[in-house]
Formats: C-alpha cells, sequence, structure tokens
C-alpha cells in the first residue's frame, strides 16, 4: 500500500473514539455523531478530481512499501435482495488495484452532514492491494495468504485478521462458503501438502504458553490422543452442542426457511453442511499447492491447532467439549503472559492434526461452539471474535528438540454495527461490546502509529485495554507481524459504517512492521559489519569479512529464510563476541541516556525549586509590606488619638485657664508650647521613619528584610519614646492640676468682697463697652488705615488730589469723633477710679478703727495674733491693679505701634492733626 495519504494526529484517542464508536454514540444519544472527523483524510470536494493531503509538517518516516502493514480490501457482490431492496446506489468505485472512491448516497448520514457544510460527499483511499466483487477466493488466497503461509513454515509468526462492518463478508474471507473455500482451509491445504513426508509422527511434544513446547510422557500422549478421538467424532455431533449453541440453533431454526446454501456462510451453515458433507471432503482439498521450505532438509514439522473466542469480553475455548446433558457452563479462559512479557491463553486446548481434514473438522466442530446469531443485517452473524491458530512445531533432525515454533493466526472479528438498530438486549450488549473492543484495536493501532513516527516520545500503547488487543500485542510488537483484511459491502444503508471502517483502516495502513526480535543470519551479519565499523584499527580485517559476507550473501540467495541455526560453531562464537560487545555498547549508550535524563530532570527540578523559592521570597515580601502597612495603619490611628487626646486636653485648659490672670497664662502657654513641641517631635519621627521605609521598600528584597529590621527597632524606639511622652504628659497633667488648684485659690484671692461686688460689676460693664468702643475704633482705624492706603495709591496714580484731601477730612472727622468716645470713656475711667479710691480709703479708715478697737482690749495673745493679721496678705495686690492691667485700651496701646492709626500716624508725621493729638493724649495718659 502506497503512502499516498500522510495524514499524521489524526486518530488522537478522541477522534478515534468518535470514528470507531460512532454505532456506540449513536446508542447513547440516539443520532448519529456529526463532525468531521477526519477531514484531512482522503477528501476530494464534488467536482474535483485531485485529494487533498494537507500537509501537517509531519511527513512519515522513510519506509519502503514492505515495511508497512499490509491492508488489503475486499468488495463483496451484492446479493439479489440487496438488489431488489435498491442498494446499488453506486457508494464505491474502484478505481485502480489500489485506490478506491467513497460517494455518499443521498440518506446517508455522511450526505446530510455534507449538506450542512460539515463533512465530504465523496472519500477516496488507496490499500495494498483492491479485491473486487468478482475476485475469487482462490486468486484472493494465492495474492494474499501464499506469502504468508511460506513465512509461517519458514518460522514466523503471522496473524491475518478481517475487519468491516456486519454482513461484508469476512467470514466468507476466513473460511469460504461450501462451494469455494476461504483462506483458512486454502491456507491448511498448502501448509500440509508442502508438509507431505515431513510431519513429525508422534504426540509427545506439544506446544504451550506463547511459544514454549512441552516434552509429553506416554500418558500425557495417551490423553491427548483421546482428547483428539472425542472430539473428531467418536462422540455425537449433537452431544458437542453447546447450551450456546443449542439456544442458537433452536433460534435460527425458528427463522424457518429461506436460508439457502448459497447465502450460507463457510462451515458453519448448519441447515446445509450435512447435504454437502460427503461432497465437501472430496472437493474440498484438490488444491494441491504447495510452498518451498526454506528450512533444512532433516527438519520435521509438528501442526497443532487451537480455536477460541472472545465474547462479551470473556475467552472460551471453542474446543471445549460440553455435553449437552450437563448444566455446565462454559469455562472462560484467562489471559497471562509468560516470563518474556508474551500474552498466551491459559488452558486453551491445542490439537495435534495430522492433515487437512482433521484441521478442518477441528474447525467446524468449534464453528459449532461459536456465538452466532442473527440480526438484522447477517442472519448468521458471528457475535464474538474467533481466532484459529495453526502452531508448527519446528522439530529437530534427531527429534530431539524443537528448533523454533511459529504461529498462523487467523481472526475473523466481529463486526461492527450500530447499536441502535439491534432491538434485543443481548444483541445490543453484543454490539457495544464488539465496539468496544474495535475502539481499543483502534487505539493501539494510533498508538503505535504515533510511536513510531515519533520516537523520542513514545506513548503508552493500550494493548491491555481489551482482550482483543491483548492477543494481537504479539504481532503488532515484535513477535511477527499483522495483515490486515478490510471487507466490505456496496450497500448504500451502511455507507457510514463502511465510511469509518475505511478510515479505521487507512489508519492501520500506515503502520510499520515492528522488527523481528529473532536474530536472523542477515541481522547477524548486519551487527558484525557495524561491529567491525566500530573497531576501526583492524580496518584491514573488516575490508575482508565484509567482502566475504558479501560474497556469502550472494551464495545465500534468499537470505532472508537463513536462520541462525545453520552457521558453524566458529562463527556462533564470534556472533556471541559480537552481540557482547554490542550489549556492552547498548549498555554505555543507555547508562548516558540516562545521565542525561537525570541531568535534565536535576535541571528541571532546580529551576522549579529556584522558581518555588522565588514564590516564596515574594509572597514573604508581600506578607511583610502587609504586615507593615497594618501597623502603620495602626501607628496611624494611634497618633490620631494622641493627637485627639492633646487637643481635648489642650480645650480644656484653655477653658480652665480663660479667666485666670496673666501669670497663670504664660504659665499655660508655655506648656502647651512644650506639648505641641513634643508633638511636632513626635510627627517628625513617624514621618522620618515612614519616608525611611518607603525608601527602603524599593531596593532589593534582601535589603528591604534588612530595612524591615532596623525599622522594627526604630519602631521599638519610638514606642519608648511614646511611652516617655506619656509619662511626661502624665507630669503636665499633674502639673497642669496643680495650676488649676491654685488658679482657684488665686481666683479665691482675688474675688473682690461681697461690697465691693457693684461697683466692680458697673466698672466691668464700662470696660467692657470701652472695649467694644475700642474694637470699633480699631476697625475703624483699618478703615481709614485702608482707605489711606488706597488714596495713597490713588495719590501715586495722580488720581486728583482733591479727592485724597476729602478722604483725609473724613477720616479726621471719624479721628475726632473716636476722640470723644475714648475721652468719654477716659472721664468714666477716672470718676471710677476716683469711687474706688473713695472706698478703699473708707476701708482703710475702718480698718484703724478696728485695729485700735483691739487694741484697747490688750491682750497679749490676741496682740501677738493682730500683729500677724495686721501683715498685709502676702499675696493680696490692690484689686484694681490687676484688672486695670488687663484693659483693653493698654492693650489697643500696646498693639498701637503696628495698629493701622500708627501707621496713618506715621505716615502723616509731621502734622499737627486732632487726629495726632488724640493720640499723643491717648498715649501720654496711659
Ligand atoms: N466475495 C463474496 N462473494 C460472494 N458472496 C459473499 C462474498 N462475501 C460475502 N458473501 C456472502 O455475504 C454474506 C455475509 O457474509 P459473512 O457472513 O461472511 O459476513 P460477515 O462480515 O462475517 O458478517 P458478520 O460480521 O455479521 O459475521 C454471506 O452469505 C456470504 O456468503
Amino acid at each position: 500500500m502506497t503512502a499516498t495519504f500522510v495524514s499524521p494526529n489524526i486518530f488522537s484517542d478522541d477522534d478515534e473514539l468518535l470514528v470507531l464508536e460512532s454505532t456506540a454514540a449513536e446508542m447513547l444519544n440516539g443520532a448519529v455523531v456529526t463532525k468531521q472527523l477526519l477531514p484531512e483524510f482522503s477528501v476530494i470536494s464534488p467536482g474535483s478530481d485531485a485529494h487533498q493531503a494537507p500537509d501537517h509538517g509531519c511527513t512519515l518516516m522513510e519506509t519502503s512499501p514492505d515495511d508497512r502493514v499490509k491492508v488489503y480490501l475486499r468488495v463483496r457482490p451484492f446479493t439479489e435482495s440487496e438488489l431488489e431492496k435498491g442498494e446499488s446506489q453506486g457508494c464505491v468505485t474502484i478505481e485502480t488495484s489500489e485506490t478506491l472512491m467513497l460517494r455518499a448516497p443521498k440518506d446517508s448520514f455522511a450526505m446530510k452532514s455534507t449538506e450542512r457544510g460539515i463533512g465530504q460527499a465523496m472519500h477516496k483511499f488507496s490499500f495494498t492491494q483492491i479485491f473486487s466483487p468478482e475476485v475469487s477466493q482462490k486468486v484472493f488466497f494465492d495474492v494474499v495468504m501464499k506469502g504468508l503461509v511460506k513465512e509461517v513454515l519458514g518460522g514466523h509468526n503471522r496473524l491475518v485478521y478481517t475487519y468491516g462492518v456486519s454482513n461484508s463478508g469476512k467470514t466468507y474471507t476466513i473460511q469460504g462458503s461450501n462451494r469455494d473455500n476461504g483462506i483458512l482451509p486454502r491456507s491448511l491445504a498448502v501448509i500440509f501438502n508442502s508438509l507431505q513426508g515431513k510431519l513429525y509422527p508422534r504426540m509427545d511434544l506439544k506446544p504451550t504458553l506463547c511459544s514454549d513446547v512441552l516434552q509429553l510422557d506416554s500418558k500425557l500422549v495417551r490423553q491427548e490422543e483421546l482428547k483428539k478421538l472425542s472430539l473428531m467424532g467418536v462422540m455425537r455431533e449433537e452431544d458437542l452442542e453447546t447450551p450456546v449453541k443449542k439456544n442458537l440453533s433452536t433460534e435460527w431454526r425458528q427463522r424457518g426457511a429461506g436460508i439457502s446454501c448459497d447465502s450460507d456462510s463457510g462451515i458453519a451453515g448448519m441447515s446445509c453442511t450435512s447435504q454437502l458433507e460427503a461432497s465437501e471432503f472430496t472437493s474440498r482439498w484438490a488444491d494441491q499447492h504447495t510452498v518451498v521450505l526454506v528450512q533444512g532438509q532433516h527438519v520435521q514439522y509438528s501442526i497443532w491447532v487451537s480455536f477460541f473466542e472472545i465474547y462479551n469480553e470473556m475467552t472460551y475455548d471453542l474446543l471445549e467439549m460440553v455435553p449437552v446433558n450437563s448444566n455446565r457452563k462454559r469455562q472462560t479462559l484467562k489471559l497471562c503472559e509468560d516470563k518474556n512479557g508474551n500474552t498466551y491463553i491459559k488452558d486453551l486446548t491445542w490439537i495435534n492434526v495430522n492433515n487437512a481434514e482433521e484441521a478442518w473438522k477441528i474447525l467446524k466442530i468449534g464453528r459449532k461452539n461459536q456465538s452466532m446469531a442473527s440480526t438484522h443485517l447477517n442472519q448468521n452473524s458471528s457475535r464474538s471474535h474467533s481466532i484459529f491458530s495453526i502452531r508448527v512445531l519446528h522439530v529437530s533432525e534427531d527429534w530431539k528438540s524443537v528448533l523454533q515454533t511459529s504461529e498462523l493466526s487467523l481472526c475473523d472479528l466481529a463486526g461492527s454495527e450500530r447499536c441502535k438498530e439491534q432491538k434485543r438486549g443481548d444483541r445490543m450488549k453484543e454490539a457495544t461490546n464488539i465496539n468496544t473492543s474495535l475502539h481499543s484495536l483502534g487505539r493501539c493501532i494510533s498508538a503505535l502509529r504515533q510511536n513510531q513516527q515519533i520516537r523520542s516520545k513514545p506513548n503508552v500503547v493500550p494493548f491491555r485495554d481489551s482482550k482483543l488487543t491483548r492477543v494481537f500485542q504479539g504481532f503488532f510488537t515484535s513477535r511477527g507481524k499483522s495483515c490486515m483484511i478490510v471487507n466490505i459491502n456496496q450497500c448504500a444503508s451502511t455507507y457510514d459504517e463502511t465510511l469509518q471502517v475505511m478510515k479505521f483502516s487507512a489508519i492501520a495502513s500506515q503502520l510499520i512492521q515492528a522488527p523481528p526480535m529473532k536474530l536472523g543470519l542477515p541481522s547477524i551479519r548486519s551487527l558484525i559489519r557495524e561491529h567491525n565499523g566500530w573497531n576501526s584499527c583492524n580496518a584491514q580485517e573488516t575490508l575482508e569479512e565484509n567482502e566475504e559476507d558479501e560474497d556469502n550473501q550472494e551464495e545465500d540467495g534468499d537470505e532472508e529464510e537463513t536462520d541462525i541455526s545453520t552457521l558453524d560453531k566458529e562463527s556462533l562464537q564470534k556472533v556471541i563476541e559480537v552481540l557482547q560487545e554490542y550489549v556492552v555498547k547498548e549498555k554505555r549508550e543507555k547508562l548516558l541516556m540516562e545521565y542525561e535524563i537525570r541531568e535534565n530532570v536535576v535541571n528541571e527540578m532546580s529551576e522549579q525549586y529556584s522558581s518555588m523559592e522565588k514564590h516564596w521570597r515574594e509572597q514573604l515580601v508581600e506578607q511583610k509590606e502587609q504586615l507593615e502597612d497594618f501597623y502603620e495603619a495602626k501607628m496611624k490611628n494611634f497618633q490620631e488619638y494622641v493627637k485627639l487626646y492633646y487637643q481635648s486636653s489642650a480645650a480644656d485648659e484653655d477653658e480652665n485657664y480663660s479667666d485666670s490672670d496673666h501669670d497663670s497664662d504664660g504659665e499655660t502657654s508655655t506648656d502647651k508650647l512644650e506639648e505641641s513641641n513634643k508633638m511636632a517631635e513626635l510627627e517628625a519621627t513617624i514621618q522620618h521613619l515612614k519616608s525611611e521605609r518607603k525608601s527602603t521598600r524599593e531596593p532589593a528584597r534582601q535589603s528591604a528584610r534588612l530595612a524591615s529590621v532596623g525599622l522594627h527597632r526604630e519602631l521599638q524606639k519610638l514606642q519608648l519614646e511614646l511611652a516617655n511622652v506619656t509619662a511626661e504628659l502624665e507630669q503636665y497633667k499633674v502639673q497642669a492640676a496643680h495650676s488649676a488648684e491654685e488658679l482657684a485659690r488665686y481666683k479665691a484671692i482675688v474675688e473682690p468682697p461681697p461690697a465691693t461686688r457693684r461697683l466692680t460689676m458697673d466698672a466691668d460693664r464700662k470696660l467692657e463697652e470701652g472695649h467694644k468702643n475700642a474694637k470699633a475704633l480699631q476697625r475703624e482705624l483699618q478703615k481709614l488705615g485702608q482707605a489711606l492706603q488706597t488714596s495713597e495709591r490713588a495719590c501715586c496714580h495722580r488720581t486728583g488730589a482733591a479727592k485724597l484731601q476729602g478722604t483725609l477730612t473724613k477720616c479726621e472727622e471719624i479721628v475726632v469723633k473716636q476722640d470723644h468716645t475714648l475721652a468719654e470713656l477716659q472721664k468714666l475711667m477716672i470718676v471710677i477710679k476716683l469711687d474706688l479710691k473713695k472706698k478703699t480709703a473708707c476701708i482703710a479708715e475702718q480698718y484703724h478703727t478696728v485695729r485700735q478697737l483691739q487694741d484697747a482690749s490688750g491682750c497679749n495673745k490676741r496682740r501677738c495674733v493682730a500683729n500677724v493679721e495686721n501683715q498685709p496678705p502676702p499675696h493680696k495686690r490692690p484689686f484694681l491693679t490687676g484688672i486695670l492691667s488687663k484693659t483693653p485700651l493698654r492693650s489697643a496701646r500696646q498693639m498701637g505701634d503696628n495698629s493701622p492709626y500708627s501707621y496713618i500716624l506715621r505716615s502723616r508725621a509731621g502734622l499737627n492733626t486732632p487726629l495726632r493729638m488724640a493720640a499723643s493724649n491717648y498715649g501720654g495718659k496711659y
């Protein structure tokens, strides 16, 4: 088969699932999966004749066509009933012996998809060889099987399996009909024809496990003979019927007549085998074809056959005898592996056969045990995958040993079909299992193909997913070769299923046969040549040996068929040496590979560790920043709180001190100043710390850590300072309390006696009025000043001297008015003062009078007391001194230097105006 279609990466697990299990999907969804499964595969657009094979940038390895798995296509002819039903719609067109065109019929799902713009209506496929419906069984056998039979007799293992939709001719191809033998009876015929006179006459060498041989003693030989006899017909045919078969036979009979011998599929056509049996045996083996044996003249061959089926994922021995009367169920067989990992079926019956007829009869017996049923597609449909194996033991000349074993396995796969078409539960279960195992086969083939394309990243081939693939494993790997026969019918009704089968086979055709494990002479020779290449020092020797090898090859002619056992002792020793060196070389390579892998792993690990470290470091810094932010916010809160506290305490103190005298005012303001200084200091420290922290955030993470440590220390310092400040604050509070007490005391002292209260109240009122007047005066003066400034500016701008003069006159008038007010105020104050002086004098007089009276009483003790009392109280000052010192007038005089009024005075210095006079009066009196 040519590698026309390069479609790498198709049949990924998902695609493959959809391709192979479209029937299973239908069962679940009730509809066919609407997907372009393999759009790049063998597509021909309508009206175009060239197939498109997109380049995915990946090509298959360079392989010769011989290396590829051979995939043959056989097209079944229409039956009369199919033609009557109108199944012939030109779906299948064989273009050449290798290419075939599929056209979607109008009712097919593919056509509907195409109409929706999803799929393609035409598909082109190529195969190793295509066999048209007219091709006879003989021609088919000669092309497909003859070479394989020869290879098997030459010591190789071969698997041939038929794949296709149900009722496509798989069983017909393998077994044939009563009139025309299939590939199995023909293979048997060729094998036995070729082995005439070379059959090993005894039954004491029996195949076991995967490719081992068991030496039987006479007792076991006898047992084997009895088993064979009983199977071959000593027992009546009806006794051999299994419950399964019996049911199927009944079912078959119930379906009644209408089954012609022509439609009978092979030897299992129970309805007519008995009639034809006699003529069968006479005509079946008429073919006298033989193949040339390549092994030594004296090698003898022992042929053993087995027949088993995989039904609903269970393995059954089809040669197991279960008497009808017994209720014993068929025994399921286990799949096991030998020490080399090769799969074999445990306790499988192997029967020694001496001619083709015996083998045929055994096949027939087994076929009767096989699970068959009538389906909508095939009245005699195989519901299981059946595998008939012919194992050849190559016995040495002296009959003492078996040189090798080889095997030809023919597998009739159950047909894929739509599950939804199956109405009955059993049929549906069977169909599901069939599709599942075929799906597994597809996955394995796909994985194998991918591994062959991309050798650096081999996938696990899911051989263990199903029994079928486990049995096939050896043939897909190194134990042998496989060959696929695709059977299709041309019916329009099964077009969609046929398309899926074709796609599956296209994948299989991309597979490359696994190289054989067995070391043949050519591989040994190439090894020796390679070995000589390694040891280039022996160039001359290499040359000679190469020449010798080439000569030998020419002499041998067909070197493929030569076996290592034909080499002499010296050559074998040489081979061993070469192999030893090869092993050493391989070991070295593997070690190097391991070293590289380990290095890569270590690098990757260290990269991962460093990225992890980086990640954690970042996390750490992030957390640190979060913590810093958190504590910063806390500090801010604290700061706010302290501020508030100071503000509230300052406000309290303001209230307390608002009525206190000048001294206490001075003391409180000093305290406040100190406190505010402290606060400012504290704030400055915090700001400094903040700025430090900000600056330390930017640099590298390591320095950030250090900075945070410093910050922490600073924070501690700050906390200490805060504690100190708080302690000082407490002290200040105590002092403030003390001051408040003193203030209260002073207040009590300063408080005028009740008799003078009225007087002082009047004075206070007057003073208040005066204060207000002074304020009003001040305001007026300010206005005046502003007006003067404006006037001056206006003057500067030469806006007219008359206007300025008017303004000045107005001002002077206002000032005069104010002077009047002030003069009144002064008069009032003088009156108050005089009044107070009078009062004081009166009090002093009263005081003297009282003292004189006390002196007259003459008591020493009291005199002493009186002496003490005579001293004026130390803190007591004249009442009015305190009050007058705080008069607004005095304040006004004090601030007069900078007031707008004084400004006017200064600016108008030299002019003898009433304003100046008033100002001098004002200053002179106070
Ligand atoms: N090349 C052929 N020439 C003539 N008749 C054929 C050919 N191939 C198949 N048939 C007939 O088609 C019918 C179905 O074939 P067969 O039973 O082999 O199908 P199948 O694929 O094995 O079906 P299933 O998978 O259901 O077992 C049989 O009657 C068989 O004789």
